[in-house]
């Protein structure tokens, strides 16, 4: 049945409330406006992002909403104006947009985008302001752009990458943000050169993929610190040459590791979202050159310090949004790269569930953090 123009009546996990569990709904997704894209969504990844606003820390968490933004799917239609974009082409969802037209854009030096930046940071579509969403005629607010915790998604035609037809939706969904993140912050962002010795905090999928990110750029030594030891016997299948475990070390975690690198690291990478992580990730870099990347994203109030001193003597400290990557012009080159085997995605799934179980989906995540059990990186949900 032609759904196009129609209000389409679908499955959708809403968040009522912080915290409390998804409830799988009826949810209405009106027809797309004009410059959006209804799409199909088929396959959706967690993130802990998702977790992170869900808990309610997020200022810009809205309730009640649909969380989700690493997916891909099919779009359905599209409204007045959209050209890039048509029925039937696979896609992934960006919920960093790439207008192409806008300062950012327009600057060569970053892949953060304004054109409907303001109006996804409060849930709704840029057109008209409103979501197009709703229960009954209860508004329930969009996510990042994205929402894809739900069976129809209305995205911003800036939003949205065309991917290879051939490639399997069930694998590259991943592509649309923790791997692209990790690799990205290697290669964009910190621009790691052969020989570096590189720093990992975290070995979540995020820092999984700056190992493999560090590899492909010919870190000669790649250390991974987990408070989990569990992660060092999958982290080396991503590259990671060696691993400390904080909780093994009396010493601050950024003197050992300045002890045993003569003096620092080149990189690190902080991907948990700590703010006393981050300043031991900047600490333990060398001093003259070494460079941390920020990549976790820490709780609302939650501030990074440091002794100037670090930064006079020639530490730099930068962050990174989705790996440096713009969205629509390089989600399809990271697609293409994984068609021809060139970057992993398969490795770092770890479970398949149904929609209806996703609250399971997201124990499984909490309890491979939390109760250090089974190495959980992405459980993916069709
Ligand atoms: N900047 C960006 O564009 C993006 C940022 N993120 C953020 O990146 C972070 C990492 O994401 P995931 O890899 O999915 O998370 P994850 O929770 O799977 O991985 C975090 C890892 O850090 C470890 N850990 C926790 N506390 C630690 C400590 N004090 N010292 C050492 N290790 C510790 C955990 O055992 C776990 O292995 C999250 O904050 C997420 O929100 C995610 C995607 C994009
Ligand atoms: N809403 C949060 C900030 C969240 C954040 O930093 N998001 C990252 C992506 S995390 C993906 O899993 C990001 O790219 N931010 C750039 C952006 O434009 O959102 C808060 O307000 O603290
Ligand atoms: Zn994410
Ligand atoms: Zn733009």
């Amino acid at each position: 049945m032609a759904t196009e123009g129609q209000v389409i009546t679908c499955k959708a996990a809403v968040a009522w409330e912080p915290n409390k569990p998804l409830v799988i709904e009826d949810v209405q997704v009106a027809p797309p406006q004009a410059g959006e894209v209804r799409v199909k969504i088929l396959f959706t990844a967690l993130c802990h992002t998702d977790a992170y606003t869900w808990s309610g820390k997020d200022p810009e968490g809205l309730f009640p909403c649909i969380l989700g933004h690493e997916a891909a799917g099919i779009v359905e239609s599209v409204g007045e104006g959209v050209t890039e974009v048509q029925p039937g082409d696979h896609v992934i969802p960006c919920y960093q947009a790439e207008c192409r037209e806008c300062k950012f854009c327009k600057s060569g030096k970053t892949n953060l985008c304004g054109k409907v930046r303001l109006a996804t940071g409060v849930g709704v579509m840029l057109n008209d302001r409103k979501s197009r969403f709703s229960i009954n005629g209860k508004p329930i607010y969009h996510f990042m752009g994205t929402s894809t915790f739900s069976q129809y998604t209305v995205v911003h035609d800036v939003s949205v990458a065309k991917v290879d037809p051939l490639a399997p939706l069930d694998k590259v969904c991943l592509l649309g943000c923790g791997v692209p993140t990790g690799l990205g912050a290697v290669w964009n962002t910190a621009k790691v050169e052969p020989g570096s010795i590189v720093a990992i905090f975290g070995l979540g999928t995020v820092g999984l993929a700056v190992a493999e990110g560090a590899k492909a750029a010919g870190a000669s030594r790649i250390i991974g610190i987990d408070i989990d030891s569990k992660k060092f016997d999958t982290a080396k299948n991503f590259g990671v040459t060696e691993f400390i475990n904080p909780k093994d070390h009396e010493k601050p975690i950024q003197q050992v590791i300045v002890d045993l690198t003569d003096g620092g690291v080149d990189y690190s990478f902080e991907c948990i979202g700590n703010v006393s992580v981050m300043r031991a990730a900047l600490e333990c870099c060398h001093k003259g050159w070494g460079t941390s990347v920020i990549v976790g994203v820490a709780a609302s109030g939650q501030e990074i310090s440091t002794r100037p001193f670090q930064l006079v003597t020639g530490r730099v400290w930068k962050g990174t949004a989705f790996g440096g990557f713009k969205s629509r012009s390089q989600v399809p080159w990271l697609v293409d790269k994984y068609m021809k085997k060139e970057i992993k995605v398969d490795e770092y799934i770890t479970h398949n569930l149904t929609l209806a179980d996703i609250n399971k989906a997201f124990d499984l995540m909490h309890d491979g953090k939390q109760r250090n059990s089974d190495f959980i990186q992405n459980a993916r949900i069709s």
